[in-house]
């Protein structure tokens, strides 16, 4: 039977969860053992292709491995219990190993100095970007949860890259606006917290100018799930799409969807990315 790997906290793919519920389907009803094998071989190739990119993928580094097995083996149901953190975190919320890498890359080849993150959950994305950034790079990531503000200090510092990243606290509008205010520019903005805000957080990036010249915006769970294409109703799925549809009718931008796991988007200034067609 199909399964999804175990190594890490994984996104989830609605169509896979529909052929997850056709497979129990099928074995409640009977059906011949042809039929399900396919189903199964079906199931397993999706996961396959996701290892065959993970397999040709360069390691992570061992601190990133590290917060990636934190991240999966933490109590998180137990500390939401006795009320120790705001919400329910789930390790699905990390980024992990391969969207990681796929911001390293981003990171790097826009030979950004400054990162912005919405979003820190245990700091996968935060170190990742920290790695690749220069000596004198600076990664800000803002995070809602006070609970994990110690655990990534903690997780971070074992790292030489640790001391590029800055924790904020709070609701990140507040803080992106505060950031606004003291003329603060980035080269990446990464979205990666609540995306019932986003159309707010877009709003304040564009029109203030967070967004440094020649910088890029990566929004993460672009797809929600497939809540945007799935029209299931679902509020967060909702935000997202309607965040999605303003980004594509905002002519000031270019924007690229790419299917990496849960859908990340990328977003550029048009004139940061064409160049000027030459004088007549
Ligand atoms: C998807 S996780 C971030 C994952 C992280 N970037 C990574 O790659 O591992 C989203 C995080 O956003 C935080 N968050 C949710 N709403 C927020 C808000 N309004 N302001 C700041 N952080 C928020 C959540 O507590 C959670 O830790």
């Amino acid at each position: 039977m199909a399964q999804q790997p175990a190594s890490r906290g994984r996104h989830r793919d609605p169509m896979v969860e529909k052929l997850w519920e056709l497979q129990e389907k099928l074995k409640s009803i009977g059906a011949a053992d042809e039929i399900q094998k396919t189903l199964d071989d079906a199931l397993d190739l999706f996961f396959k292709r996701e290892h065959y990119c993970e397999d040709h993928t360069s390691p992570a580094s061992p601190e990133l491995q590290e917060i990636s097995h934190m991240t999966l083996t933490h109590p998180w149901d137990d500390l939401h219990a006795q009320g120790k953190t705001l919400w329910n975190l789930k390790p699905t919320m990390m980024s992990g190993f391969l969207e990681g890498k796929f911001l390293q890359f981003l990171v790097s080849m826009s030979n950004a100095k400054r990162v912005l993150e919405l979003g820190m959950y245990t700091g996968y994305s935060a170190l990742a970007c920290a790695e690749a950034l220069p000596d004198d790079g600076e990664v800000i990531t803002c995070e809602f949860d006070p609970y994990l503000e110690n655990i990534v200090k903690e997780s971070t510092s074992k790292s030489v890259h640790g001391r590029k990243i800055s924790i904020r606290i709070g609701p990140a509008l507040d803080t992106i606006n505060k950031l606004a205010n003291e003329n603060q520019r980035f080269d990446i903005i990464f979205l990666d917290a609540n995306s019932n805000q986003y159309c707010e957080y877009y709003q304040v990036i564009m029109d203030r100018d967070l967004l440094a010249p020649r910088g890029t915006i990566v929004v993460d769970n672009a797809f929600l799930h497939g809540n945007v294409y799935c029209e299931t109703g679902h509020m967060n799925g909702e935000g997202m799409k309607t965040f999605n549809e303003n980004v594509s009718r905002d002519a000031r931008v270019t924007t690229v969807l790419v299917p990496i796991r849960d859908g990340v988007r990328l977003i550029r200034r048009k004139e940061d990315m064409f160049a000027k067609p030459p004088a007549k």
